[in-house]
């Protein structure tokens, strides 16, 4: 009997994209990586890697190409589809972080439980205890996200990002406003919840102190040459 061939998290082929046609363009011809694998994505700045993670999540269609998600063809979904799809399986740190100033932490973390359909009451003590393994006590959880730092914000966008067990987690430059201390206790959480979960991760940063933390590193600029991540 022979072994079913694994579905890769994510498989790209000749995967183009442009916001205008006559300007600045992303070509990349091909990237596969497995379930579970924590991937490093470095690059200079204005070389596609915020562009490649929104491709990744649905948020940008590409223009032409094949984009799989989970076996999925992301390229050939609709919007709403797209939206769907991210809502339950994938989940994403944005660079502005996008939370939700008036409401509260812990609201803010519970957001995305309520689009992924998850139970409420299992949630909350979950985000509750999230939270406090990011380094956000209870009595911060009820203030409103305006009155956090940057850093703490960060901290609830990941902790949001992670609370329904996403199978695809996409980060961008998520720890960047963080002291070292809180870094590393950022770093151990997100790759706890991720080994725990099966949860194949996409992180990208300048910080390359980071890198120890990942199984396969990519530069934008290589991949874009068709060199694969090493
Ligand atoms: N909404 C947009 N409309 C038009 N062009 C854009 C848009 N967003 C990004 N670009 C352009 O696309 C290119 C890639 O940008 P992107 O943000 O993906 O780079 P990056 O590698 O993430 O940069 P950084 O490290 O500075 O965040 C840049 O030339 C940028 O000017």
């Amino acid at each position: 009997m022979t072994d079913k061939p694994k579905i890769p998290a994510i498989e790209l082929k000749q995967l183009r994209f442009f916001y205008q046609p006559d300007s600045w363009q992303l070509y990349l011809p091909g990237l596969r990586l497995d379930a579970g694998e924590h991937l490093f994505v470095r690059g200079a700045s204005g070389s596609g890697k915020t562009t490649l993670l929104n491709l990744l999540s649905g948020i940008a269609r590409p223009v032409s190409g094949e984009l799989y998600i989970n076996g999925q063809p992301l390229h050939q979904l609709s919007s709403s589809k797209r939206d769907t799809l991210r809502a339950q399986h994938i989940g994403v740190v944005f660079q502005q972080l996008n939370l939700i100033p008036y409401l509260s932490v812990l609201d803010n973390t519970l957001l995305s439980a309520h689009f992924a359909g998850k139970h409420q009451a299992e949630s909350r003590a979950r985000a509750r205890e999230l939270l406090s393994r990011l380094g956000l006590p209870a009595t911060l959880q009820q203030s409103r996200a305006s009155a956090l730092s940057v850093g703490q914000q960060q901290r609830v966008a990941i902790a949001r990002a992670l609370l329904p067990k996403p199978t695809l987690l996409i980060a961008d430059e998520p720890t960047s406003a963080l002291d070292t201390d809180n870094r590393d206790a950022f770093m151990r959480v997100m790759l706890a919840e991720a080994d725990a979960n099966g949860c194949t991760v996409i992180f990208v940063s300048h910080d390359q102190s980071l890198l120890q933390y990942f199984h396969r590193q990519l530069d934008m600029q290589k991949l874009a040459q068709g060199v694969q991540p090493c």
